[in-house]
């Protein structure tokens, strides 16, 4: 479904992510994990357009995307979502569900401010695409409620029907389960597990190494901007440098080796 083949960027003398080639397969999840200051946000970053490859090339369902703008990206079929909650809490549920599918309507500031005939068939788009994309996160029942009235859980997942109201291919989830007890995550994982079986495909970066394990067909493990690793979780999981990056991350106080740790005993 995606491949990027040689992908580098580098800020300054930092080489962010470095030469990485590696794909994404449709109707998987893949995780995309490695120590704080891996390269994984950044990895995100690139595929959905944030940022422009220093080197390399992106290609999605066979086309070439690497030079396109964020918001062409997210036309051909790739939608993503922040580590930080950007949902807006003073609209609706279902308003902010149709803020991420207005980037699939055609209609300009013009129509938008004569609200011509093509604004109103777009704002009733939007409110349908909106409420799909509600039905699949299960909030349907809360439309009308105002996002910050959400708990923590509804909020997360305000920000997923946000990202599903554009109708993506791929969904990209940056640390979907940041934040969330043990019972969140495992919603949360089941969630991610009906869209996938709705024919979504999903890659995220997570930190949590249960959901990760128990979650994912397929981890790509970044180190110091590079590819280190790439397969199934039990393979990824008994890997020599992925236990040696994971450990040294450890070792120096780095967030990963506890992740790590916990990912030995998954
Ligand atoms: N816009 C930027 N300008 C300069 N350096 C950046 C920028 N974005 C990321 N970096 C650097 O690139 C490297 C990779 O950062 P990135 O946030 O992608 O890592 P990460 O694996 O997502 O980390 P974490 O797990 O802590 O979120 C870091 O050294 C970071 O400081």
């Amino acid at each position: 479904m995606l491949e990027v083949q040689n992908l580098g960027i580098r800020f300054g003398g930092n080489h962010a992510v470095q030469d990485v080639t590696a794909s994404i397969e449709a109707g998987q999840i893949t995780a995309i994990i490695g120590p704080n200051g891996a390269g994984k946000s950044t990895f995100f970053n690139l595929i959905s357009g944030f940022y422009q490859p220093t080197t390399g090339r992106i290609r999605f369902l066979g086309q070439d995307i690497t030079r396109l703008p964020t918001h062409e990206v997210v036309a051909r079929g790739i939608a993503r979502t922040f580590q930080t909650t950007t949902i807006y809490k003073e609209l609706s549920v279902l308003e902010n569900a149709m803020i991420g599918h207005r980037v699939r309507t055609r209609a300009g500031l013009w129509d938008a401010l004569l609200r011509t005939g093509r604004e109103r068939r777009d704002e009733e788009e939007s409110r349908s695409g909106g409420m799909a994309a509600l039905e699949r996160v299960g909030l349907a029942g809360q439309a009308h409620q105002l996002a910050g009235a959400l708990t923590q859980e509804g909020q997360k997942r305000v920000g997923i029907a946000m990202a599903l109201s554009s109708d993506p291919k791929l969904l990209l989830l940056d640390e979907p389960a940041a934040g969330m007890n043990p019972e969140e995550t495992v919603n949360l994982m089941a969630l991610i597990r009906d869209l996938v079986a709705g024919g979504l495909s999903v890659a995220l970066v997570e930190h949590k190494m249960s959901l990760v394990m128990g979650l994912a067909d397929e981890i790509l493990v970044l180190h110091h901007g590079q590819k280190i690793a790439e397969g199934p979780p039990n393979q990824v999981s008994r890997d020599p440098a992925v236990i040696e990056a994971y450990l040294g991350s450890h070792a120096h106080g780095g967030q990963m080796g506890q992740a790590g740790t916990e990912g030995a005993h998954a």
